[in-house]
């Protein structure tokens, strides 16, 4: 995904353009947004930047403290209903002006030189997301202290995080993580599990094409949870979260994701040996204990901190191994849903900045008033060969109303009327010896020729258009119903449309799909592609997306996006 664009980009901002965007989304906690904001305002970035803060429904706001910044910092604050800290990023990130997103949880320290140290890593190897470490700062308390060894020390699972750089692919985390606005605007940001959304995120970006990246000298100072009640609770979700990502992605499952949990059951099983008067087990789990406690008091300098983190990774094995355990069982073995197993893990995702809907569809002839529409109208869009008519058909036959502008399409010119206008501007030769259109023909002179298309679209969007609101009145009984269309933005169409979702796939692979199904030349393909807008531009004006590179993860996102639908 790296081009040359971002050098470009890098001077532009330099001398005017905003790289940076910092988005923190915040629920209750106006103290750790001041101390936020205060290490910003020490940074040595030379700079400009801008913070968004979003407010996700909190009753104990941060707005008087934001006000206190405006001076200092180029400041924006939101407040919105309370969705979850995916959807709050995602709203922050629709809101923001920088070309690079940084991510950061309430409950961070920035160093003063963290943004010089981000873009020197992105001039010198740029990736398109990114993650940081997190440290403690002396200040921070000995639970907090304990805690950060747990989920950081080599000794736990939290290795990883700390500063492998080995890692080819790291999942950048959201207390400190980077993305670029292009990776935003293709993934649609965070999906609506937490925790567990930042994995979630990474997995879907690798599967785009996107690379990610550990920035070893962008570390944050990270408090976590400040007492042991909310730090068992957090890594209890953490354990539930896995097998759900597991079971949405199995090729990136690991077998070291079992870790705890086996922790869990050998020291119940330790325990067992007792009756017997077998020892040893137990005698093990005693001396990682030990080894805990000396390396911790000596990295932290503190008896005290060695002791509380043999609390912290009790607790991180414990709450995790079960968490862990319990939903693999119901996902795995009961096979329940990962929203109807664990519902406190799912937010309803909020569709921020939606159009209004029109209050009227309207055509040449007929004007149908949107109040005597009951039906939500859903389009589907998506480039050629990414996979919308292939999700149109799933949604059929899942039993919704599903017009399908290609197919009605080439019923419509089919009429006496539209026919004979295409012979009056293309001329008779377009057809065959029985006076039935040559779609291949005309294939060649349109998408050779934009001025002949948009004659061509001139006749045939009328009528499909009208044929549209006839079908929709035989519907309007159904309080869903969908429109799928290739140019649903470029014929003007998305504006009847309540909810948009665009279908994307790799370029490469909607290219080959395409020359499969029509048996076709890659040339013909690219001719059509360059006849439609981007994937961005479409994603931008979209309310979902749908992946489409396997059939199962596209089944996966319809549910999902069903779901959301059908409590609007
Ligand atoms: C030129 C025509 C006859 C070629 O027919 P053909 O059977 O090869 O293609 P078909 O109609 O099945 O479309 C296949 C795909 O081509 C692309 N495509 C079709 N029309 C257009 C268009 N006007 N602009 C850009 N891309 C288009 C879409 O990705 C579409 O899904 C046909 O595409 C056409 O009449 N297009 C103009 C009418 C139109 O816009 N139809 C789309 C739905 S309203
Ligand atoms: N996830 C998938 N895995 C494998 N094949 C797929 C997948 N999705 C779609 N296909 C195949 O790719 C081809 C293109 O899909 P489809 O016809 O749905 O695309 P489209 O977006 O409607 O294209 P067009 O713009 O040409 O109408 C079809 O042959 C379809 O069977």
């Amino acid at each position: 995904m790296w081009d040359f664009s971002f050098f470009i980009c890098l001077i532009f901002v330099k001398k005017s353009k905003m790289l940076f965007s910092i988005i923190i989304p915040v629920y209750n906690r106006p103290d750790e947004i001041n101390e936020l904001l205060e290490s910003l305002c020490v940074t040595t970035y030379k700079h400009k930047f801008e913070v968004v803060i979003v407010e996700d429904g909190s009753t104990i706001k941060c707005e008087e403290i934001v006000s206190k910044y405006q001076d200092k910092l180029q400041i924006s604050y939101y407040y919105k209903e309370n969705s979850g800290p995916g959807d709050s990023r995602n709203y922050g990130m629709k809101k923001a002006k920088g070309e690079y997103f940084l991510i950061f949880d309430s409950d961070c320290i920035i160093p003063p030189n963290y943004l010089q140290e981000v873009e020197n890593e992105l001039t010198h190897d740029y990736v398109d997301c990114f993650g940081g470490p997190d440290k403690a700062l002396k200040s921070f308390s000995t639970i907090q202290k304990a805690i950060n060894f747990a989920m950081t020390s080599f000794l736990t699972t939290g290795g990883i995080r700390g500063g492998s750089e080995k890692l080819e692919k790291f999942q950048p985390r959201s207390f400190n993580m980077g993305i670029s606005k292009q990776a935003f605007l293709a993934s649609q940001g965070f999906g609506n599990i937490h925790p567990g959304e930042d994995p979630d995120l990474s997995i879907r970006l690798w599967k785009m094409g996107y690379k990610t990246r550990l920035f070893v000298k962008a570390f944050v100072y990270h408090k976590r949870r400040i007492d042991w009640d909310k730090f068992s609770i957090q890594v209890s979700k953490f354990g539930k979260a896995r097998p759900i990502l597991n079971h949405w992605y199995p090729e990136y499952a690991k077998i070291m994701f079992w870790l705890p949990t086996l922790f869990v059951l050998g020291f119940y099983f330790s325990l067992f040996m007792l009756v017997f008067l077998i020892d040893i087990p137990i005698k093990l789990y005693f001396i990682y204990f030990v080894f805990i406690f000396v390396v911790s008091a000596i990295q932290n300098k503190s008896l005290k901190i060695g002791a509380y983190s043999i609390i912290a990774v009790w607790k991180q094995f414990f709450g995790y191994g079960q968490g862990f355990l319990e939903s693999f069982f119901r996902i795995n073995i009961l096979r329940q849903t990962p929203q109807e197993a664990f519902p406190n893990l799912f937010f309803a995702q909020q569709i921020t900045d939606i159009e209004k809907p029109n209050e009227q569809i309207v055509t040449e002839n007929t004007t149908v008033k949107k109040e005597l529409i009951k039906s939500k109208i859903i389009g589907i869009t998506g480039g050629i060969g990414s996979g919308k008519t292939t999700v149109a058909k799933y949604l059929m036959h899942l039993g919704y109303p599903v017009y399908i502008s290609d197919i009605e399409a080439k019923n419509v010119m089919q009429q006496k009327n539209v026919l004979l206008q295409i012979v009056e501007k293309f001329g008779s030769a377009i057809l065959d010896t029985k006076g039935v259109l040559q779609r291949e023909k005309l294939a060649s002179i349109v998408f050779n020729n934009p001025e002949k298309l948009s004659q061509l679209n001139a006749i045939v969007h009328p009528a499909v258009k009208q044929h549209f609101i006839e079908w929709l009145k035989n519907n309007q009984d159904k309080p869903i119903v969908f429109k799928e269309a290739a140019i649903l933005f470029e014929s003007g169409s998305y504006k009847d449309c309540d909810f948009i979702i665009t279908v994307t796939a790799p370029m490469q692979q909607r290219i080959e799909r395409v020359m499969k199904r029509d048996n076709t030349t890659s040339e013909k393909v690219v001719q059509r592609i360059n006849n439609q807008i981007s994937d961005e531009e479409r994603i931008a004006k979209s309310n979902f997306v749908i992946s489409n590179t396997t059939l199962k993860e596209t089944e996966k996102q319809i549910f999902e996006i069903l779901e959301i639908l059908k409590n609007k």
